[in-house]
């Protein structure tokens, strides 16, 4: 065993570890959050592709972190469950509480320990190595599998961040995670760091040396394989590089990075590629940030060729200007046009091709709705397609509210106006209302068919495909006594597409109202 490679403690040299914390780090991007059940999703299609250890929250920050982080490590399959933990007994506690549901649970705990982070606590040099020695101690004494985190790794002093880790390794650690908090380090730093630790830190080739990096100047990829070269063995990441500020390492990037280019970066993951676009759409479309045009390996452009050379090129040969084949992230391999003289067959194929497999009753349930969007549209792309799949999920049988009817006057001359009509529990009330622009107008009508103080987080829209008939996708955020939740839905009418995301917001709320306050009604609670 070389020195590079002891890092592991594992087997199999080669392989690096995916630590995946979108839903713990990438909802700590503003306005990235998300609800308890788009979470449990979430979770459930990074167990499938092969994420090795999912931090599902930060158990101690809200009731619905705990909920969350609990609900996940229940129902995990695979995936080892992981909770965050401040380095105090309280923290760890409830971390523990949350992850132990699951069949391979993890606690990480961290402080901040370079000069500027040791300040904050007001901890001297000692005081926090003492610390340290505590609590991996007692999270040790919880679980047999403990993270630790020298928060800021890399602007702390060399010599104490050696002390620290060592403390922690004997304290139990089992993973050590050097953090590039703020995005600072640079990839010659990064391996060094590593390389250092390896050499210094007696016991450091008994534990994973994991390396988390932010992008705050454009270099958490190249940062994270550099670590990996130097025998990290543990890459930390998110789904479209969700995360803090600039965001943090880009699953996506590391992983296809690592296959494509094995033959100078010899580590297997085992993610399942083909899973990757699949999970970057519903990432993008439940934190409600989309993912940029020419974003590496799931941007929309990554695989598009507009100017004659590179078009001439591929259609002679594709590897002159790919370097990897879109169904390797689970882009359509097919090549079918959809529209309106479309069958069900090729709209099984092309939806199995983006990862939606269907039962025929299913099937027929989309085709209608997919038929009546090809007689608006001339062309129904993969993205409209993602849409309407989108929109069948957020909609439930049992929904207490339906957008009806819909007529919006707007122009020039305010006030603009709405005509609605709401099917509430099977009964259509009517309702007209002014507002400052159209959607303003129509969220005035629902309000006053079904009065509530739920508060605005969100209204967004972005426009699927281009084209002035291009559906547009709204989505809203309400949030009502600490809780949060959304609704999605997708139209060639700007309008109509936030009306029903509103009333899909609402339906969510009665079911979450119904919930946390099963003995009241919950109508009667707006
Ligand atoms: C780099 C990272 O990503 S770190 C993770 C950051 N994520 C988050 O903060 C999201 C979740 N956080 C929260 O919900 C809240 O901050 C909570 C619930 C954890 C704490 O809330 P509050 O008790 O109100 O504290 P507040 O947020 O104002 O300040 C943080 C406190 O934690 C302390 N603290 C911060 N990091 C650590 C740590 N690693 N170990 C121990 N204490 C810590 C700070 O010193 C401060 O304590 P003080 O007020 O006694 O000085
Ligand atoms: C909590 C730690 C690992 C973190 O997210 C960071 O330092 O960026
Ligand atoms: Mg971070």
């Amino acid at each position: 065993m070389t020195d590079k490679t002891k890092a592991t403690g594992a087997a199999e040299q080669d392989r690096v570890l995916i630590f995946d914390t979108t839903l713990r780090d990438g909802e700590q991007s503003p306005g990235a959050t998300m609800t308890h059940d788009e979470k449990l999703e979430i979770a459930e299609m990074l167990d499938e592709m092969g994420v090795d250890i999912i931090e599902a929250g930060f158990p101690i920050a809200s009731e619905g972190d705990f909920e969350a982080v609990s609900d996940i490590a229940r129902q995990s399959k695979n995936s080892v469950i992981c909770g965050l933990a401040r380095a105090n007994f309280k923290d760890i506690d409830r971390c523990w509480e949350a992850v132990r549901h699951a069949r391979r649970p993890r606690i990480h705990t961290f402080i901040g320990t370079s000069p500027l982070h040791r300040a904050i606590p007001n901890l001297d040099m000692d005081q926090m190595a003492e610390r340290i020695h505590e609590t991996v101690t007692h999270a040790r004494n919880l679980c047999d599998n403990v993270q630790w985190s020298p928060m800021d790794a890399t602007r702390t002093e060399h010599d104490y961040l050696c002390r620290v880790v060592e403390i922690a390794i004997k304290a139990g650690a089992t993973t050590i995670n050097i953090p590039d908090t703020v995005g600072y380090t640079a990839p010659r730093e990064s391996a060094e760091l590593i390389r250092m630790l390896l050499e210094r830190v007696p016991g450091a080739d008994t534990i994973t040396f994991a390396t988390h990096c932010h992008n705050d100047l454009g270099m958490a990829t190249a940062n994270a394989l550099a670590a990996v070269e130097a025998g990290a063995r543990q890459i930390e990441c998110t789904i479209n590089g969700l995360g803090e500020r600039a965001g943090n390492t880009a699953l996506e990037e590391v992983v296809m990075a690592l296959k494509v280019r094995n033959d100078i970066m010899p580590y297997r993951t085992g993610i399942d590629t083909t899973r990757i676009m699949g999970i970057s759409r519903r990432v993008a479309a439940v934190s409600g940030f989309p993912v940029q045009y020419n974003k590496a390996i799931v941007g929309k452009n990554a695989f598009a060729h507009e100017s004659g050379i590179h078009q001439d090129g591929m259609l002679k040969n594709a590897q002159t200007f790919e370097i990897m084949r879109p169904e390797d992230i689970g882009l359509s391999a097919t090549n079918l046009v959809m529209g309106k003289h479309s069958g069900r067959a090729a709209l099984r194929a092309k939806l199995r091709d983006l990862g939606y497999e269907l039962a025929d009753n299913q099937l027929n349930d989309v085709f209608v709705r997919f038929k009546a969007l090809a007689d608006r549209k001339k062309e129904v792309y993969d993205d409209d397609l993602v849409a309407l799949m989108t929109d069948t999920a957020s909609e439930g049988a049992g929904d207490h509210m339906q957008v009806k009817f819909l007529r919006v006057i707007c122009g020039t001359e305010a006030p603009q106006s709405a005509d609605l009509i709401l099917t509430m529990d099977g009964t259509d009330h009517q309702v007209t209302a002014q507002g400052d622009g159209p959607v303003d107008a129509t969220f005035n009508a629902i309000k006053k068919l079904f009065p509530h103080h739920a508060r605005l987080a969100l209204y967004q829209v972005h426009a699927v495909t281009e084209g002035t008939d291009a559906q547009a996708t709204v989505s809203v955020r309400l949030e009502e006594d600490g809780k949060i939740v959304t609704g999605q839905s997708s139209d060639t009418d700007t309008v109509v597409a936030s009306a029903k995301a509103y009333v899909s917001a609402l339906n969510n709320l009665i079911v979450r109202r119904a919930k946390t306050k099963p003995e009241e009604d919950v109508k009667s609670a707006s």
